[in-house]
């Protein structure tokens, strides 16, 4: 594998704690006691093969499995500090503090200005200079302000797959989040595209708390500063990228990273 190449990370803060985390589908036993730190305006990636376990942590970290019937979690997960699953704890105001990106860039069918002012709106601003500034600064900081910034009238559904999937972390950013959840980002996406997601996320860790989950681990190499390796439920490694992937201390990551199985 190549070495990383993201720069380490500013700050070692641990931004979000996972202490003996459980998590149930029914009668299935999705997460098996996971504990991890994930460190503050750093990317971590999720590695791991299908079926592992990577997306349902990522959906723990912003309650989106409270959303499936049946699920049922053990342990703890705090974002600075604040247990997420404890009753006082707001959880549309969670997700605006801890937005997320999926595999299919899904933007709704209205224009680009009201893709990115939808948050805003939904939160309360009205005033349409604050919206103007809010699009304008989302847009750019999703490296899309000079590509549609002539048009921002135009439905979000001409864009190609590349824009979009930019448009949804500019519409992710309105919301001024702290963490970004990126699943899979970039797995519908041509070569170009992807490469334009990763400098992106470069940019955004200096901001931004980045998780992602990526099948290709010639991603997490380039753009993580943290990589996790599951299998079956469990964590059996996270360590600084580099390191994992130079020197995995655990068989099953060695196995894996040189793709005896996955
Ligand atoms: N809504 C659900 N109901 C029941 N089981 C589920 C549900 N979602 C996921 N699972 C199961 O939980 C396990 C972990 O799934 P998860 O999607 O988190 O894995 P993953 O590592 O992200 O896989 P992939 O890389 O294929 O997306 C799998 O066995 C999956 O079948």
């Amino acid at each position: 594998m190549p070495a990383s190449a993201a720069t380490p990370a500013r700050t070692a803060r641990t931004l979000i704690e996972i202490d003996r985390l459980n998590l149930y589908y029914g009668d299935f036993h999705a997460l098996k006691n996971v504990s991890l730190d994930i460190p503050e305006r750093a990317v971590t990636a999720f590695i791991g093969p299908s079926g592992c376990g990577k997306s349902t942590l990522l959906r723990s970290l912003n309650r989106m499995n409270d959303l499936i019937p049946g699920t049922r979690i053990e342990g703890r997960i705090a974002i600075a500090g604040t247990d997420i699953y404890s009753p006082e704890v707001d959880v549309e105001t969670l997700r605006k503090k801890v937005g997320m990106v999926f595999q299919q860039p899904n933007p709704f069918p209205k224009s680009i200005y009201d893709n990115v002012a939808y948050g805003p709106r939904l939160h309360g601003i009205r005033k349409k200079s604050r919206l103007d500034e809010i699009v304008e600064s989302s847009l750019k900081a999703a490296a899309l302000w000079d590509e549609v910034k002539d048009h921002l009238k135009r439905s979000a559904l001409s864009l190609s797959g590349g824009q979009q999937q930019r448009l949804c972390i500019a519409r992710a950013l309105a919301v001024e989040p702290d963490i970004l959840l990126m699943d899979e980002a970039t797995s519908a996406l041509d070569p170009i595209s992807t490469l334009k997601i990763e400098e992106l996320v470069q940019q955004l860790k200096d901001r931004y708390t980045i998780v992602m989950v990526t099948h290709n681990m010639h991603q997490a190499a380039r753009v993580s500063n943290q990589t996790v390796f599951f299998l079956n439920g469990e964590v059996v490694e996270s360590a600084d990228t580099e390191q994992l992937f130079a020197g995995p201390s655990d068989s099953r990551t060695e196995d894996y990273i040189s793709g005896r199985f996955g």
